[in-house]
């Protein structure tokens, strides 16, 4: 394990790991570490280049967070993003401060001659988020860049290869963002691009076997992509240390519990379980209709099961999870907001019975957990396999969850899904699944007047799962699902397609 190694210093930022994904899209080796580390431990990592984060604080704000002055005399090339340039400006003598003209959004902006800017277009369109700004210079230092409000966009000492930009270029509404990164990598930092998918797999592999050493572990596989990653390199971390416990919580498609019994029996070694766990599931969640707290008793349940099932192994020390950055940004990491809290991270309860739980994809994007995935050899039925949220039909049942909601539903979405099947698109098109709203309304069908459900098509494209497109099915495909979920499933009279985006919506309903 000698990749070349890039150390991004964490200030809170919310595009933290956008800077993490974009440095491996470069093939350079990086990790993602709080600001507080001390310079000793920075040395002895080797780092080809710093890259100091963005975060909501203001530098000359009480408790502010900072890093010692000291990395910026280690020899090795920094680049601060944001709040990072403006900390740069800050420890060395330079002036930041509030301006009135908070700039966010795209704005235009001119780049000037810098090792950062070779090869690019001079004149671009970049992404600010910003209240402060560069007001004077450190000594050294010269502008490399400018908007309209922002004389400092960017900035350098090329002698001390030293780099602040105002903008983000990890975020792909800067147009040349990805190339500016690279450029700093490749020209600045040395970069060879030594490192590829496989040697996170290898390094994974490695840090897990050393963690485990001769204990047992249990993974939740779902038989989603996510945890069939992760059940794979932990397979080939401890072999036969490992069992697969597949809980069906009476929440999955049709089925879809034989099914991945049927795939993982002796996918992963021949420790597989699985637990029919519906009716304590169904009861739990009974007249509950508030999707947060529906969430949170499933992400209870879970672990309940999880830990009981574990007992009856012998003492099972970690528990393997395949959750993503994703799960976790969305549940309300660090600073940012709880939009909803996934089972797996948010919808944990507060004691665990395990010592550890050990999650090797959670920094992950599921593009990347995808070329993971074909990395170690998994078929591309699984790897493709369209998402499959862990509460499953418990969220697309919406309001409280009955046996008959749920009859209806997976009857639905499995038409829905056999149609698209049908037409080839289900590459194409990333997510689409049947809703049951909560909702009833006046139809007629033969010649007599039907009181029904309403039921909702969601489908979606998208490649990280953070932003999404409703997918343009076209209107003859729509119609035959319609016309085949009214005729073929009892108690649906109404079809409605969902045509929102996310943001401002999300893909699932709850
Ligand atoms: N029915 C289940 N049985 C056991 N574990 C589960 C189940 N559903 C979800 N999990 C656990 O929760 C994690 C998160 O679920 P999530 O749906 O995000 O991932 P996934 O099912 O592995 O992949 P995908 O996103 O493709 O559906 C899974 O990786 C798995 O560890
Ligand atoms: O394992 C999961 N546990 C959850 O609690 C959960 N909630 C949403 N999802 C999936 O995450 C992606 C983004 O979904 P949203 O736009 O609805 O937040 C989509 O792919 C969703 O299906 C979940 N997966
Ligand atoms: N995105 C950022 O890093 C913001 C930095 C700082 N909080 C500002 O408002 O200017
Ligand atoms: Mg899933």
């Amino acid at each position: 394990m000698t990749n070349q190694y890039v150390l991004i210093l964490d200030f809170g930022g919310q595009y933290n790991q956008l800077i993490a994904r974009r440095v491996r899209e470069c093939s350079v080796f990086c990790e993602v570490k709080p600001h507080t580390m001390g310079v000793e431990q920075i040395r002895e990592r080797h780092p080809i280049g710093i890259i100091l984060t963005g975060g909501p604080a203001s530098v000359y704000g009480e408790g502010a967070p900072s890093c010692p002055r000291e990395i910026f005399e280690l020899g090795v090339p920094v680049l601060g993003i944001c709040y990072g340039a403006q900390l740069m400006s800050h420890l060395l003598g330079g002036e930041v401060g509030g301006v009135q003209n908070r700039e966010y959004g795209k704005a235009e902006i001119q780049y000037l001659n810098s090792p950062l800017f070779e090869g690019i277009e001079k004149q671009g369109v970049c992404w600010m988020s910003h209240t402060d700004q560069i007001l004077k210079l450190p000594q050294g230092f010269q502008a490399t860049a400018s908007t309209a409000t922002c004389p400092y966009a960017a900035m350098e000492n090329a002698e001390r290869q030293l780099y602040g930009v105002q903008f983000h270029p990890e975020v792909l509404h800067t147009q040349q963002g990805t190339e500016i990164l690279k450029n700093f990598l490749y020209r600045v930092c040395g970069a060879k691009g030594d490192w590829q998918m496989r040697d996170y797999a290898q390094r994974s592999i490695a840090e897990i076997r050393e963690k485990v050493g001769d204990g047992k572990v249990l993974c939740a596989l779902s038989g989603g992509v996510d945890s069939s990653v992760a059940a794979a390199l932990l397979h080939r971390a401890v072999g036969r240390q490992l069992t697969c416990i597949f809980v069906d919580h009476g929440l999955m498609r049709k089925n879809e519990g034989d099914e991945v019994e049927e795939i993982f029996q002796n996918q992963f070694g021949s420790n597989f379980i699985r637990v029919d766990a519906q009716d304590r599931f169904l009861s739990r969640l009974a007249g509950v209709a508030d999707p947060e707290t529906k969430r949170k008793i499933i992400g209870e349940e879970f672990i309940r099961v999880f830990e009981q099932e574990g007992k009856k192994i012998g003492r099972v020390d970690y528990l393997v999870q395949g959750t993503i950055y994703p799960d976790v940004i969305e549940s309300g990491a660090g600073e940012a907001a709880v939009i909803k809290s996934h089972h797996n991270v948010g919808g944990l309860p507060d004691y665990v019975d395990f010592k550890e739980i050990i999650e090797p994809l959670r920094m992950l994007f599921k593009d990347e957990v995808r070329a993971l995935g074909t990395e170690l050899g998994l078929p591309d039925s699984l790897v493709w396999r369209q998402p499959f949220p862990g509460p499953g039909l418990g969220v697309r049942v919406i309001g409280a969850v009955t046996r008959e909601k749920l009859d209806i539903l997976r009857e639905a979405d499995a038409i829905f899904r056999d149609e698209i099947l049908r037409a080839g698109l289900q590459r194409e098109i990333n997510q689409y699944f049947a809703v049951m709203t909560d909702m009833r309304s006046v139809g007629v069908m033969g010649d007599e007047r039907t009181y029904d459900y309403t039921l909702a098509l969601r489908a979606v494209t998208t490649t990280d799962f953070m932003t999404a497109q409703w997918a343009r099915i076209p209107y003859d495909i729509l119609e035959r699902v319609s016309n085949r979920i009214v005729n073929e499933v009892k108690h649906v009279n109404r079809i409605v397609y969902d045509i929102t985006s996310k943001p401002p919506a999300t893909i699932e309903w709850e």
